[in-house]
C-alpha cells in the first residue's frame, strides 16, 4: 500500500509519483519529502505498525483508566497511595544500577527538537539535553519529521546548521551533552499516521522512529554499550509505566540488544503519579534512570484532578512556588523514594530565563534560580534542568558547590525524614491570594502562547518567561476553575468576580497584546484564533483533558483526499 502526501503527487505527464514506501496497514498523511522518507522507511514503520499493534489495547484501557479516576475524583474522591501495592512500596528492591554514561546529571538542558538548539544544546555545557517532543513542541507534521531528521543527524555526529543572515554555521564540539528523547505523552493521536484505520500513538511514532534510527550509534558513540536514553511525561499510573517497559522490552529484543539497554527517566507530574512513584519505578526497574520534578504540569495536574472541587481553588499562578507546602513534599517524597531504589531525583525547570535589555532584571531573575536550585540540591536532588544555555553555568556552580566532585547524591542523601509524609502533606491546599493581575497574566500569556504554538513554536519567552504547553496550562485551568466557581479576586481588594469581568479582561488583553506585538505581526499571526481556542476553554462547562488535543485539529495537514483515488 502506498501512502502519499499533500505535494506527494505528481502529474501522470512526469511519470513520476513520490510516495512513502509503506507496509501493509499503514497510512501515511503528511507532506511528501524526500527527506522525511528517509525517516520513514518502510522498516522503521513497520516497527512503529508492530508497536501500535501490540499495546493499542493497553494503551486505550490505560486511558479509559484514567477517565474512571477522574469521575471519581470529580465526585469529590481523593487521590492517595493504593493499599494494593503497600508491598511494593514497603518491599526491598532496587532498580538496575545507573549506567556509568549518565551517573552524573548535576545539568540538563531542555529544549525542543529543533536544528539549531539541538547542537546549541548539545554544545552548552550541560550534562545531558532532553530533546523534547513534548511540552516544548508545537507536533505539526513538519516539526515532527524534521525533529527526527535531526536527531539522527545529532546522534550521528554530523548536525550542522548555516546561519545564512548571521553568516555561522553551527557544527558540535569535542565535548556534547548526553542525549535524552522526550515523547509525547500517551494521550496525544499522530493524525498524519494512520496504521489499520486509526490514527497512531503520538508517542509510540516519536520513540519507534527515532530508536529504530538511532539505537545502534548511540549506543557505540553516546551511551558506552547502554541506551538510547529517554524521558517519559505526564504518566497517572503506574500501569502506564508498564506499557512503556513492555514496549522497551520488545524495542530490544527487535534490536537483538540486551533487556536493560534503554534507560528511562519518568517525569512525575501529576498529581495522582506522586501516590504511584515506587509502583512506577517498580515496573521499570529493569529500564530506569529515575524520576523529574515535572512541576510545571504538576500545578496544572492538581487543578485538573481537583476540578470538582470548589474548596481547593488556587491562588496566582505566580504564587504557587516550590516552598509551598504539597510542593516541597512532593519533591521530598520524590528524592526519598528514587534514592531508596538507587537511581536519580532528578529537580525541575525554573521559568526565568536571562533577560538581555535590563541588568537589574537580569540579575533578580538569575538570584532566583540560583535559590531554586540551591533548595533543590540541599533537599538531595542529583541534578536539575536548565531552559536557556545562559543559566547552565549558574546551575552547575550550584551543584558543584554542593556536591563537590560525587557524581550524584543517591547514596549521600537519603531522606529517610520523607517517609513521615501523609497524604494530607501532598494535598495540602496550597497558600494565597487571587488577583486582578493575575487573572489578565494568565489571559495574556495563555492566548499568546497558544497563538505560537499554532504557528509551530511550541517554546517561547513571555515577560521574561520561558513559556510552554505545561505553563500555559495552568493559565487555562486556572481561569476555568475560577470562572467555574465564580471566585472573587480578593488580592487587591477590588472584589470583583471573574465572572464579571472576564469578558471585559480578553478584550483588554488582546489590545494589549496587538500593542505589544505590533499590529503587523498580530494581523500575521494567529491570535484571533487563539483567543477563540482560549476561551471557549476556558469558559467550557467541563473541562478539556488538555489543552492541545483541540488545538492539535488546528494543525494538522492532511493530503487532498482525493489524491490516492486518482492514481
Ligand atoms: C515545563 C517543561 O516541560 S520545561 C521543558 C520544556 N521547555 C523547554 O525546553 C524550554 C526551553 N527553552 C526555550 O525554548 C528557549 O530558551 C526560550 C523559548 C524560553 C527562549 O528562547 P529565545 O528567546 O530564543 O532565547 P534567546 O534569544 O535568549 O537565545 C539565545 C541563544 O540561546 C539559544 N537557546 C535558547 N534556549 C535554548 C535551549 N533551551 N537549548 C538550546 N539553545 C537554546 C538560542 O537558540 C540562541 O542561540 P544563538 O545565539 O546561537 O542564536
Ligand atoms: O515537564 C516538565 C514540567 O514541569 O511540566
Ligand atoms: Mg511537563
Amino acid at each position: 500500500m502506498i501512502g502519499l502526501g499533500s505535494y506527494g503527487y505528481t502529474a501522470p505527464s512526469s511519470k513520476k509519483i513520490n510516495a512513502y514506501d509503506v507496509p501493509q496497514g499503514v497510512d501515511i498523511r503528511g507532506r511528501f519529502d524526500e527527506e522525511f522518507a528517509k525517516i520513514l522507511t518502510k522498516d522503521a514503520l513497520q516497527f512503529v505498525a508492530d508497536l501500535q499493534r501490540e499495546f493499542r489495547n493497553h494503551i486505550k484501557y490505560a486511558m479509559e483508566c484514567r477517565k474512571e479516576a477522574k469521575r471519581r475524583y470529580n465526585e469529590g474522591a481523593l487521590p492517595g497511595f493504593d493499599p494494593a501495592t503497600r508491598y511494593i512500596r514497603e518491599g526491598k528492591w532496587t532498580c538496575a544500577p545507573v549506567p556509568p554514561a549518565v551517573a552524573d546529571r548535576r545539568v540538563e538542558i531542555t529544549g525542543p527538537v529543533e536544528r539549531k538548539m539541538i547542537i546549541n544544546a548539545l554544545n552548552s555545557g550541560a550534562k545531558v539535553f532532553m530533546a523534547d517532543f513534548e511540552d516544548a513542541l508545537s507536533p505539526s507534521w513538519e516539526n515532527l519529521m524534521r525533529g527526527q531528521i535531526n536527531l539522527k543527524d545529532a546522534v550521528e555526529g554530523t548536525i550542522t546548521f548555516n546561519d545564512k543572515a548571521r553568516n555561522r554555521v553551527y557544527k558540535l564540539n569535542n565535548e556534547i551533552a548526553k542525549l535524552f528523547v522526550r515523547p509525547r505523552g500517551w494521550h496525544l493521536p499522530e493524525a498524519h499516521i494512520f496504521i489499520d484505520g486509526e490514527p497512531a500513538t503520538g508517542c509510540l511514532v516519536d520513540f519507534g522512529l527515532y530508536f529504530y534510527h538511532n539505537y545502534a550509534t548511540f549506543r557505540n558513540t553516546q551511551g558506552q554499550g547502554f541506551g538510547p536514553f529517554f524521558y517519559l511525561p505526564k504518566m497517572e499510573n503506574s500501569r502506564e509505566a508498564k506499557i512503556w517497559n513492555s514496549v522497551f522490552e520488545k524495542a530490544e529484543k527487535m534490536a537483538g540488544i540486551e533487556k536493560g539497554s534503554i534507560r528511562a527517566t519518568v517525569l512525575i507530574e501529576t498529581l495522582p503519579a506522586v501516590f504511584q512513584m515506587d509502583e512506577i519505578l517498580y515496573e521499570l526497574r529493569d529500564h530506569s534512570v529515575g524520576l523529574n520534578c515535572g512541576r510545571w504540569d504538576y500545578i496544572f495536574s492538581y487543578v485538573k484532578t481537583f476540578q470538582g472541587h470548589p474548596d481547593r481553588l488556587l491562588p496566582d499562578r505566580g504564587q504557587v512556588g516550590m516552598t509551598q507546602h504539597f510542593m516541597r513534599s512532593y519533591s521530598d517524597l520524590l528524592i526519598r523514594t528514587c534514592h531508596r531504589r538507587g537511581v536519580h531525583a532528578m529537580g525541575g525547570m525554573a521559568a526565568q530565563i536571562p533577560i538581555r535589555d535590563d541588568p537589574t532584571a537580569n540579575e533578580a531573575a538569575f538570584e532566583l534560580v540560583r535559590k531554586d536550585k540551591q533548595r533543590e540540591v540541599k533537599a538531595g536532588h542529583d541534578g536539575t534542568w536548565a531552559a536557556h544555555p545562559g543559566l547552565i553555568k549558574t546551575c552547575m556552580e550550584v551543584f558543584t558547590n554542593n556536591m563537590g566532585n560525587t557524581p550524584n547524591q543517591i547514596e549521600t542523601v537519603k531522606r529517610d525524614d520523607a517517609s513521615n509524609l501523609t497524604e494530607d502533606d501532598l494535598l495540602q491546599r496550597p497558600r494565597g491570594v487571587r488577583t486582578m493581575e493575575g487573572l489578565r497574566l494568565n489571559t495574556r500569556v495563555g492566548i499568546q502562547y497558544l497563538a505560537a504554538w499554532l504557528t509551530g513554536s511550541g517554546s517561547v519567552p513571555l515577560y521574561n518567561l520561558m513559556e510552554d504547553a505545561a505553563t500555559a496550562e495552568i493559565s487555562r485551568v486556572q481561569i476555568w476553575q475560577w470562572l467555574k466557581y465564580g471566585v472573587e479576586l480578593d488580592g487587591d481588594g477590588l472584589g470583583v468576580r471573574v465572572n464579571h469581568v472576564f469578558g471585559r479582561v480578553v478584550e483588554e488583553e488582546m489590545a494589549r497584546i496587538e500593542r505589544e506585538v505590533g499590529k503587523e505581526k498580530f494581523k500575521k499571526g494567529m491570535y484571533k484564533e487563539a483567543c477563540k481556542i482560549f476561551t471557549r476553554q476556558c469558559t467550557a462547562s467541563t473541562l478539556d483533558d488538555f489543552l492541545t488535543l483541540d488545538a492539535y485539529n488546528y494543525i494538522v495537514i492532511h493530503h487532498p483526499k482525493d489524491v490516492s483515488s486518482k492514481l
